[in-house]
């Protein structure tokens, strides 16, 4: 069953030119937004969307370049339009969603909590959890900052999707070869080596074996873009509000 993704952004977390690296994912009846950052809702809003077209918000991690905007989201499904948006989060990350990031903006002084605001539905690390009948979402944890919670996923099993990590060629080869994926949307440093070393690096990524590398959408990338443009082996960059079918 083939779904169609649309990058609301594909900028890194600092892009000026480009809204923060969040997705949506539309599978025949559901509208699923990956990440929230805090551009999203402008992001959003330039495509002429509300939070009500979005069906369910899933997040990979707690930077504010994935989670920023979930504040407003939150506020206008529930004081705007009276919904409950789902919100599918790894159980791990979820209290501290709650506690060290949404909280201070959320809360009423009256104990209110997250679920006040959306459906929150905790998932499994590495367990196939059903977002809908045409649409599977399985999370990894990958590396991406030291010592911080991270998520990578798998989209109806053929699908990577990388969100935030660092280059790690054993697992893209695992992927590629056992997981049989056709498509991986990857993030991607243009800084020179070693500069950032919390995402992949074009340099890195250009690495990959060629049948690897016809695989990549390049997301999650700086500003001078445009520069590197034909400089990505058989990767390709993936574009700002275009959406992609993926079968
Ligand atoms: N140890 C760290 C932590 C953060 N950073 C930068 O901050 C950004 C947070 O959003 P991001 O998209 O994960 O990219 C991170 C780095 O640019 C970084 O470069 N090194
Ligand atoms: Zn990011
Ligand atoms: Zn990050």
């Amino acid at each position: 069953m083939s779904i169609q993704i649309q990058m609301i952004g594909t900028g890194s977390a600092f892009s000026k030119k480009y809204f923060n690296n969040n997705a949506l994912v539309y599978a025949d009846d559901f509208t699923l937004l990956i990440d929230c950052g805090i551009t999203a809702p402008m992001a959003l809003h330039q495509l002429n969307k509300t939070v009500q077209e979005i069906d369910g918000i899933l997040i990979t991690h707690l930077h504010a370049d994935h989670v920023g905007g979930l504040e407003e989201l939150a506020f206008q499904a529930k004081y705007l339009y009276n919904i409950k948006p789902k919100l599918f989060i790894c159980s791990k990350l979820l209290p501290i969603l709650w506690e060290n990031s949404l909280k201070a903006g959320l809360s009423d002084g009256r104990g209110n909590k997250l679920e006040d605001f959306f459906e929150v539905i905790p998932i499994i690390e590495n367990e196939n959890t059903m977002i809908t009948p045409s649409l599977n979402i399985e999370m990894i944890q990958t590396k991406h900052i030291p010592n911080k919670l991270s998520y990578s996923l798998f989209i109806n099993d053929h699908i990577f999707y990388s969100a935030d990590m660092q280059f790690d060629p054993d697992l893209l080869a695992q992927i590629h070869k056992e997981r049989h994926c056709k498509t991986i949307l990857h993030d991607c440093s243009l800084e020179e080596p070693g500069k950032v070393e919390v995402h992949a690096s074009l340099s890195q990524l250009l690495t990959l074996p060629e049948q690897i590398q016809n695989k990549i959408l390049l997301m999650h990338y700086g500003d001078n873009m445009e520069e590197f443009i034909e400089k990505t082996g058989s990767m390709s960059f993936i574009e700002q509000q275009k959406k992609y079918t993926i079968i």
